[in-house]
């Protein structure tokens, strides 16, 4: 059947990650209906609109005759910058580099002490009598250390834990040099401890570790040494290569300690240089809109100098630095490489993680920041879904290519997801394949993992193990293009994966969402058992649909069915969000105020 769809002789068509058909006939003055039609002949349903993967674009672009180049959002914005004559790559001579402080950012698990640490140093620091004295939440502060004599500059992320980190790398911005991860030594190593070590590890940053809480008489720090020798992390005195400090936070012990020990490992192991002249570059770090003050942003420099009256753009905002204040309130007239100010005078906030930079006057900044803004609009419009997931693992096995299969396991317990992992490795895992686990925890699917997952260089799939992602995670997950499955028998889980790297992998139902509801209130009756008053949170609720309780993100029940449902004491086919209902669960009774309901249906999925 032909289609009428132009065909081209390998010419080269520029492609943004995620374009639809609809674009794709743009660039070659076809019919956007033509391509829809290619596509069903090459045995895909594509609609027009919808975002397609790079390999449906490569696999339409092949068999058209064109070739197709796919370029990501950040060479997409290089290029735009480069249309204004900016290189952020740009060499510079050696000549001009100076050194820069490092930028540390602190990670541990909950309560051990993260923000007391962090408020711990910039008090160890506060000069007497500085003007003003009082310090401010600015999302980042620079400390000033004395090392071998000299004066040494530190900068910290002033936003404890691994979120803002991977948010920003998400982003494309590598900010943190250095990550101190701090473990109570009352408390040990903890599920956290190693989710932040492994975000550290991914991004490739060197870590120091503060063992804090030293002052509690039950802290045994030689011991989170030991733990985390398990992990990869030796301390010196182990003969390993990572600083270890014993800290307490609380009282301000050991801190001094602990900058040197960031000083010696930056030294030892990084090469610290940025030119202090030029326009300046870096990364906002966070912004707010001031009610009298108008968007505020704490940017970092990370090449050259911010000046006051530079025009500057952040992201898609832009405007002329109106004022620059440091952690203390005080104005500050310039900001070298590894400063953070806070910038007034931008039109928006920035998001953090957006780069920023001054450019030659106001017209540019503006022009750039109106162009991506429009770009993000068609971005946010096309909601890229060119997600890789186990069936496309499967094809790329199936054409003989290498590749990995990366892993998240969550669980409800630790033994599971233990038990998950051994099986996975027993698996007769065929040679092209490399089976990575990237990270493994107890508990609900997070942002955090959503996060490391989509920061990953390679695509990661997400195992839930009769635990679930909330519905915002759900939204990340679908925003960021990364897969999240769920099972609860782990040899589903094991079988499912086995005929991924077999090839074999042929789902032909897949679950679908319908809704989820809160329980809210519980009814006993003697004769239809506990009915469940709830209220519908999303999409809706339907009699003898499918649905599983959750307690705390964790599949309490699973493969229970929706049996009575009434709207006050009428029965009811279906109830949507917003509203109340009164619910019942087969003969399911163990429900309790709080659980969430989901429900689903099984339908059969549209494969190619
Ligand atoms: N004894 C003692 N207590 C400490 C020390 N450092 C922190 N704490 C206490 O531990 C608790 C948690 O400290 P935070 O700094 O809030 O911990 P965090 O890691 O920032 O916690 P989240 O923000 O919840 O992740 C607080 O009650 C602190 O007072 C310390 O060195 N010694």
């Amino acid at each position: 059947m032909s289609s009428g769809a132009p065909r081209g002789q390998g010419q080269v068509v520029r492609l943004s990650r995620g374009a639809s058909l609809s674009d794709f006939a743009d660039k070659i003055n076809a019919n956007p209906g033509s391509l829809v039609q290619e596509m069903f002949n090459l045995g895909e349903m594509v609609t027009a609109t919808q975002s397609c993967s790079d390999d449906t674009l490569q696999l339409l672009g092949e068999h058209l005759g064109f070739d197709i180049q796919i370029v990501s959002p950040e060479d997409e914005d290089r290029e735009l910058l480069a249309q204004f004559n900016i290189d952020l790559d740009a060499e510079v001579a050696e000549e001009r580099l100076v050194s820069r402080a490092p930028v540390v950012t602190v990670m541990g698990h909950v309560d051990h002490g993260k923000t007391k640490l962090l408020d711990a140093i910039r008090k160890a620091n506060v000069v007497a009598g500085e003007a003003g004295g009082i310090t401010q939440h600015i999302g980042a502060y620079q400390v000033h250390v004395p090392h071998d004599g000299v004066d040494r500059a530190v900068t910290f992320i002033d936003t404890p834990g691994h979120e803002a980190f991977t948010a920003m790398r998400a982003r494309g911005a590598q900010v943190t040099d250095i990550v101190i991860l701090v473990v109570a030594a009352d408390d040990g190593v903890m599920p956290q401890t190693i989710e932040a070590l492994n975000h550290a590890k991914a991004a490739d940053v060197p870590i120091v570790v503060a063992v804090n809480k030293v002052d509690k008489p039950e802290a045994n720090p030689d011991k989170v040494r030991q733990q985390l020798t398990e992990y990869g992390l030796v301390a010196e005195e182990y003969g390993g290569e990572t600083m270890f400090v014993n800290v307490a936070a609380k009282p301000g012990i050991g801190i001094e300690e602990l900058l040197e020990a960031v000083l010696l490992t930056a030294d030892a192991s990084l090469e610290l240089t940025a030119p202090i002249d030029g326009p300046a570059q870096g990364v906002a770090i966070e912004a707010h809109l001031d009610k009298g003050r108008g968007a505020v942003a704490t940017v970092l420099v990370q090449k050259g100098t911010l000046r006051a009256g530079d025009s500057i753009v952040a992201g898609g905002a832009h405007g002329r630095v109106r004022a620059m204040l440091d952690e203390n309130g005080n104005q500050v007239a310039e900001a070298g490489p590894a400063r953070p100010v806070m910038v007034l005078g931008l039109t928006a906030p920035p998001g953090a993680g957006d780069t920023f930079l001054a450019a030659a006057d106001d017209r540019t900044v503006r022009q750039i920041a109106e162009q991506r803004q429009a770009r993000r609009r068609a971005a946010a419009f096309a909601n890229s879904r060119g997600r890789a997931t186990l069936e496309t693992l499967m094809e790329q096995l199936k054409e003989g290519e290498k590749t990995s299969l990366n892993l998240i396991l969550k669980g409800d317990g630790s033994g599971s997801v233990e038990a998950l992992e051994d099986a996975l490795f027993s698996l007769d895992i065929p040679e092209e394949v490399q089976l990575k686990v990237l990270d493994r925890g107890v508990g609900a699917i997070t942002e955090s993992n959503v996060m490391l997952a989509s920061a990953s260089s390679e695509p990661v799939t997400i195992i839930g193990f009769n635990v679930r992602a909330s519905n915002k995670v759900r939204e990340i997950a679908d925003r960021e293009g990364v897969e999240i499955r769920y099972y609860t028998v782990i040899y589903q889980a094991i079988e499912e994966i086995e005929a991924a790297l077999k090839g074999l992998l042929k789902p032909e139902y897949e679950e679908v969402e319908l809704g989820s509801a809160e329980i809210r209130d519980v009814f006993r009756s003697s004769k239809i058992g506990n009915i469940s008053g709830c209220i519908v949170r999303s999409g809706i609720i339907r009699r003898n649909a499918k649905a599983r309780l959750l307690r705390d993100g964790t599949v309490v029940a699973d493969n229970l069915t929706i049996t009575s449902l009434k709207r006050f004491k009428d029965d009811a086919t279906e109830v949507r969000e917003g509203f109340e209902c009164g619910l019942t669960l087969g003969g399911y009774n163990n429900v309790q105020v709080g659980d969430i309901i989901e429900t689903f249906e099984m339908r059969e999925k549209v494969r190619a």
